[in-house]
């Protein structure tokens, strides 16, 4: 669909009701996006194109048959799934695979979680499409994986059905790509155990996203190279002290500095799990449990490796007022994309904590695969 026609869709829509409303208060792309990530994480269809897309996690019997009596639906897989699967890809990180007759709801989840990989490795044969135009089934992947659900979804092809979020394909993959604007939300002074001197931020994104916070020690000059950590969400680290990361200590290790030096800005990203989510991290904790490494759990999931939007901390920094940074991290890619979105990075400050039985093989895994400084 495009653009022109969600124009046409809208005013069909104020038809039917019988008035015309101030097209400003109507939805725009980037709320209707928003309202269809909570659809699809109820489990609730919603349309893409022309097609009734479900994600396959919160799916359920009857709405699985309810999409079978519409036609011939297609499971859409990431490559990454599909390769652990041993379906065929054809459409370059994507697979379309027919939905088997006899397949029940069992089976579908079988196919988009992994859990039981091992125990169940048989699934096939899978048949997979490889013709004609993608872009609805490539969005409805980025869609699931910006609701944090599992990157696997039901598609058929429907007319329009009244009451659910309909969506441009091509927009919807623009808009979940594009880089939200932060707003400064509400700031006030927290004396924390590292710093008494310390303020915290909070941002609000304008495209539905989670919040993300600054917590920002002492006054830094805005025009100095300020010591800046960017620190990810990790509930089972940050908050529970779990042993198998190193996020917990590396926390606080990065406050305690800036509450030395006298002055920092800790980010702290809602990008729990690498930005899969704290539900699809526990599943790769428990693939881990069966012997996958941290970044293999991920690809047997459907994800990449790491699933954050490092453009988010730049734009804090940037709306902080700062320009340069000393950044604390061993992960040269967050030193590249911050530099990439225009703040100079003048140091890399390395940030070491101690290693335990629980969380070596997870740091040796960082430095062999992610590139990692340790
Ligand atoms: N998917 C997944 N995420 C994990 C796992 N262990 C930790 N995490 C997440 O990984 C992220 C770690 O973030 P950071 O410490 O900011 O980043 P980093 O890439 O390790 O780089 P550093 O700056 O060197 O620490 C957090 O979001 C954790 O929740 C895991 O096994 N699987
Ligand atoms: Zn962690």
């Amino acid at each position: 669909m495009e653009l022109s026609e969600i124009g046409t869709m809208f005013q069909n829509v104020s038809k039917i009701r019988g008035r015309d409303p101030d097209m400003s208060l109507l939805p725009t792309l980037a709320e209707m996006v928003s309202r269809a990530r909570a659809d699809l994480r109820m489990g609730l269809p919603v349309m893409i194109g022309g097609y009734l897309t479900a994600a396959v996690e919160t799916l359920t019997a009857d709405r699985l048959a309810a999409m079978r009596a519409l036609g011939q639906p297609v499971i859409v897989l990431t490559e990454r799934r599909a390769s652990t699967l041993k379906a065929r890809a054809y459409d370059g990180g994507l697979a379309r695979v027919d939905l088997p007759g006899d397949a029940d709801l069992t089976w579908l989840r079988d196919l988009a979680d992994p859990a039981n990989d091992l125990r169940h490795p048989m699934k096939g044969p899978l048949f997979t499409q490889r013709q004609g135009d993608t872009t609805a089934h490539r969005a409805s992947l980025a869609l699931a994986k910006s609701a944090q659900l599992l990157p696997a979804t039901l598609m058929v092809p429907a007319p329009p059905l009244p009451d659910l979020t309909q969506l441009p394909d091509q927009p919807l993959l623009a808009q979940l790509t594009q880089e939200a604007a932060m707003a400064p939300v509400a700031a006030a002074r927290l004396p924390l155990l590292s710093a008494e001197r310390s303020r915290l931020h909070i941002f609000r994104p304008d495209d539905g996203g989670a919040e993300h916070y600054a917590i920002e020690i002492g006054d830094p000059p805005r025009d100095s190279d300020v010591l800046t950590r960017l620190h990810s969400a990790c509930f089972t680290g940050d908050v529970l002290g779990s042993l198998k990361c190193d996020c917990g200590p590396q926390l606080h290790a990065a406050l305690n500095a800036m509450g030395q030096a006298g002055a920092g800005v800790l980010l702290y990203l809602n990008q729990e799990g690498r930005g899969i989510g704290l539900a699809n991290k526990m599943r790769a904790y428990d693939l881990q449990n069966q012997g996958f490494d941290t970044v293999e759990a991920n690809h047997r999931l459907g994800f990449e490796d790491d699933e954050r939007d490092f453009r988010i901390g730049a734009a804090l920094l940037k709306r902080l007022g700062f320009s340069s940074a000393r950044l604390m991290t061993n992960n040269p890619r967050k030193v590249a994309m911050l530099e990439g979105h225009d703040i100079r990075v003048t140091q890399r400050v390395p940030l070491i904590t101690p290693r335990n039985r629980f969380n070596t093989d997870y740091l040796d895994t960082k430095a062999e695969k992610s590139g990692h400084l340790l």
